[in-house]
């Protein structure tokens, strides 16, 4: 019999079902999913617009690769338009997170003719050769090196770090917020004076928002918290309302700089990945789903704070929009464990970390139904090692 290799611890559960912010186990128990697959489905599980987009594709034209023309690649950059990153008019297509790093950094290495790239402490930016190589945590890196180099990791929000990127300098790759490095979101000061040096050397600003783009943290863009513009934007997760595709954006003058060969995918900008960015689109236009999220994700914010915050484990509930982490003062393993047997799904960001990556969707009732199980797992928490 054949084994699943497990590179992912498993969650002991038999997900049947899912729809919309909830997914159900083989025993019928419903869960609040808050964990999303780690956030693909921020749209929704099995949008009805994602679903029917899908399925009319499936019944015209499935496998097909770019060099072709197709309807849907025309509704789909219709749809984006107004979606686009600021200045930012070309898109490609590609398959995973990763994959908009590995492609995000060769353009900057191929435009720059630089090598050297900078990334932070507790980035995460993929686990492919050029992806991790920017990515912080070790315990991913080291067992792979050498990777693609040179790469100077700086502290993340520390403003005077940044003044070591000289004229070396290729990129510079940033989340906006640090999702699994913990949900920490940028300072305003931090976001500004990167443009401002990368500009001033030369080197290209890569804004990463595989995690944070397409509407979770309140604005379609979590860059556009900060009043600037990058060069190059890395998309993923929410973009395919739930189907596995990327999208890396670039401006007119990039995309001049570019021809053909310098990146290639087989699969990348499939009809059905096509199909599903289109419906994305059309949801969270017509949804408003930046404006939801931001809503949304102010008032679960407060009720953590509100409710939690004045535990004495808890350190900080943080975040933007519905990127979401209440920070603990000792390992989240146990109060997430809690929450699964409460039926909330969350994840873990960091080493101490509790991690909610709603779906725009999200009720009032459902942030009370995780309010209270997160509650149970911080007491159960905090009983645990307070008696050992
Ligand atoms: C900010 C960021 N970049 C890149 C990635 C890698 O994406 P993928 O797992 O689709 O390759 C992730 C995944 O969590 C991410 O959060």
């Amino acid at each position: 019999m054949m084994k699943y290799l497990e590179l992912y611890k498993s969650r002991g559960l038999s997900i049947v079902k899912a729809k919309g912010q909830y997914a159900w186990d083989n025993e019928g128990n419903k869960f609040l999913d808050l964990h999303a697959g780690y956030g693909v489905a921020f749209l929704g599980h099995r949008n009805d617009k994602v679903v029917e987009y899908i399925k009319k594709q499936l019944d015209e034209v499935m496998s097909l690769t770019t060099a072709f023309d197709t309807p849907i690649r025309e509704e789909m950059l219709k749809e984006l338009d107004p979606l686009k990153p600021d200045d930012m008019p070309y898109v490609f297509l590609l398959n995973s997170g990763t994959e908009a790093v590995e492609f995000s950094l060769k353009i900057a290495k191929k435009i720059t003719k630089r090598k050297k790239l900078v990334a932070f402490k507790n980035s995460f930016h993929g686990r492919t050769a050029g992806s991790l190589s920017v990515t912080w945590n070790k315990k991913y890196r080291e067992p792979f090196e050498p990777l693609v180099g040179p790469v100077e990791f700086l502290e993340y929000n520390n403003v005077d770090a940044l003044k070591s990127i000289g004229d070396d300098v290729a990129a510079v790759i940033v989340e906006p917020v640090q999702g699994e490095g913990g949900v920490i979101p940028a300072r305003l000061d931090f976001i500004k004076a990167i443009r401002e040096i990368t500009k001033d050397k030369g080197a290209f600003m890569i804004a990463d928002e595989v995690q944070t783009g397409f509407g979770r943290t309140g604005k379609v863009w979590a860059y556009q918290h900060y009043g600037v513009i990058p060069d190059i934007v890395a998309s993923a997760k929410a973009i395919g309302g739930g189907f596995p595709v990327s999208a890396v954006f670039v401006p007119e003058w990039i995309a001049q700089k570019l021809e053909e060969g310098d990146h290639g995918t087989t699969y990348g900008g499939n009809p059905l990945a096509v199909a599903a960015v289109t419906a994305a689109a059309k949801v969270v236009k017509e949804d408003n789903v930046p404006e939801q999220a931001a809503t949304k994700g102010d008032m679960f914010m407060k009720l953590l704070s509100e409710e939690l915050g004045a535990h004495r484990s808890v350190r900080e509930v943080r975040g933007k929009g519905l990127m979401i982490g209440i920070d603990l003062k000792l390992n989240p393993g146990l109060a997430i464990k809690v929450l699964q047997d409460n039926k909330v799904l969350s994840l873990k960001a960091g080493i101490t970390t509790i991690r909610f990556l709603s779906p725009y969707l999200i009720t009032k009732e459902d942030m009370e139904w995780a309010v209270n199980a997160t509650r149970k797992g911080i007491l159960e928490t905090e009983g645990k090692t307070s008696s050992s």
